[in-house]
């Protein structure tokens, strides 16, 4: 289920939804002392990461990851967790937990053993703000891959190694079940292209053509669409 919150600019988009994530946080901290954050890469999120970085919250308590991340490691510029770091995990959050889903292997697929003991474990997240691609993919679930329908099962692990073919670099992603395993679910979207794919995904069911359909159209889930055109 999909409930689309429409905003007039980035900046009452960034403000309304850093303190919804607040006091998502907050709540989770006083009821089980301890939140679990999962964010995006890419550019859609760089505003918003850094006003949340700046919010008076117990960082220390917070543990964030990715959804996904490209096999980098962590200084190259097109990494997430680069991103990450150097923009959300900076004033008061940088006194939260990081959890990097790379390591130092050669391929994504090699490193699947060193990540999924670190996600497995994790309990149900608090909150999973997704991006989205202009095919359909989501985290790093591209409808392009030969991993796609794993990343998609019922059954799926915590996180899989994925090759897209119409994007660089091999990822890490979390798989569809690990990341509908949260309180709260998000897809934050700018830009009136990413509402036409939106549309198009809503229009139809198939989730091979557009992963993001898997969230979107879910019997239970409820996905907030924070959007704003500029
Ligand atoms: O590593 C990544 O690239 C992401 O996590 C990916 O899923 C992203 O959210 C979308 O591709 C949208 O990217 P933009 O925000 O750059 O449009």
């Amino acid at each position: 289920m999909m409930q689309l919150t429409q905003f007039s600019n980035t900046s009452a988009l960034n403000d309304a939804f850093a303190s919804r994530l607040v006091s998502i946080l907050q709540q989770a901290i006083a009821e089980r002392g301890e939140a679990y954050l999962v964010v995006s890469g890419g550019k859609t999120p760089q505003a918003l990461f850094n006003t949340l970085s700046q919010v008076d919250l117990a960082w220390d308590k917070v543990t964030v990851l990715l959804a996904d991340d490209r096999w980098l490691d962590a200084h190259q510029t097109d990494s997430n967790e680069r991103l990450v770091k150097a923009t959300l995990l900076q004033n008061n959050a940088k006194a939260a937990r990081f959890i990097s889903l790379y390591a130092n292997v050669a391929s994504a697929f090699d490193g699947v053993a060193q990540v999924l003991p670190r996600i497995t474990p994790l309990p149900t997240f608090d909150a999973v703000i997704l991006g989205m691609g202009e095919d359909g993919h989501t985290a790093s679930l591209f409808p392009c891959s030969e991993q796609i329908k794993h990343g998609l099962a019922d059954n799926a692990p915590a996180v899989l190694a994925v090759q897209p073919q119409t994007a660089p670099y091999q990822r890490m992603s979390l798989s569809l079940p690990r990341l509908l395993n949260s309180r709260n679910i998000f897809l934050h979207l700018v830009g009136s292209n990413k509402l036409a794919v939106l549309n198009k995904a809503m229009a139809e069911q198939d989730v091979l053509a557009m992963p993001i359909r898997a969230f979107l159209h879910h019997p239970v889930a409820q996905v907030t669409v924070m959007y704003t055109e500029n």
